[in-house]
């Protein structure tokens, strides 16, 4: 395949997309491109298929039909899922957890070097967690576990970064200094999608918006997505989703 580089080279591109779950329909019909270094917050009632659309950009959810093109590949793309699904009884420390992050490019059993030793010193100093270190991670609040999924995302050095309700039970503080490692990553390159619910915190901080309720309401900048008019829309939509639906009810 022939990348395309024009003047703006598109890192992900969404055509016709639909997806679901045993034949039943989560998200339809999206197409929408998503340039490289983009800082795009995904909004949508509950049920849009906002969490379904981040997994299938992941890679792990196949389309039904239609087709995803991330130039990142997997190797490029972080993923963070929301918190609930990740499992906290683990005996394992903040430093291992954050050090996973340097496991596609080390591997997962080869001793830290100095320079990795100090890249996840860096990572873990990066999030505010420094004296933390050593601590198991089921004995942490859940603002200081979503802290350290931020450092170890960090040192995955991704050119795309999915961020699945990052700030869920996260307090104000917290959400402004996660923001601030997101914005640190924007002014990097890097591309950022991320679902979120609080309006206001879109607004403020990402200039470029999704707004989904199982069909693509509305994609681009900010305060173009989130009017009156089409948030109307996607509520309207979201109350009246079918779960039992038909794949698609919409003629392909
Ligand atoms: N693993 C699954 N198996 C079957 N159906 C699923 C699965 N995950 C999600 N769904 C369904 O897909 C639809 C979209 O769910 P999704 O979690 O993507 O929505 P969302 O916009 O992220 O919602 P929320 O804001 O509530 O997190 C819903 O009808 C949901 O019940």
């Amino acid at each position: 395949m022939v990348a395309v580089r024009l003047g703006h080279p598109m890192s992900l591109v969404l055509e016709d997309v639909t997806l679901g779950y045993n034949r039943h329909p989560a998200v339809h019909h999206i197409t929408a491109t998503i340039p490289d270094g983009s800082l795009m917050a995904i909004v949508g009632p509950n049920g849009a298929g906002k969490s379904t659309l981040l997994k299938a950009i992941a890679g792990e959810l196949r389309p039904i039909t239609g087709r995803i093109t991330n130039s990142a590949g997997r190797s490029g793309t972080a993923y963070m899922p929301q918190i609930a699904e990740i499992d906290r009884s683990f005996p394992i420390s903040v430093r291992e957890v954050v050090a996973m992050g340097l496991w596609r490019r080390i591997g997962p059993f080869r001793r830290l070097g100095e320079a990795e030793r100090q890249a996840v010193a860096d990572a873990i100093a990066g999030v505010g967690l420094t004296g933390l270190e050593a601590r198991p991670i089921s004995t942490l609040s859940g603002g200081q576990m979503q802290r350290v999924l931020f450092a170890r995302l960090a040192l995955q050095d991704a050119s795309l970064i999915l961020l699945d309700e990052p700030f869920t039970g996260v307090d104000s503080r917290t959400v402004e200094d996660l923001l601030d490692v997101i914005d640190g990553w924007h002014r990097d390159g890097r591309t950022v999608l991320a679902v979120l619910h609080d309006l206001d915190e879109v607004r403020r901080r990402f200039p470029e918006a999704m707004l989904l309720a199982r069909d693509l309401i509305a994609h681009g900048p900010t305060e173009t997505v989130l009017t009156a008019a089409q948030l109307t829309k996607a509520r309207a939509v979201g109350e009246a989703l079918d779960e039992t639906a038909p794949l698609c009810q919409r003629a392909a």
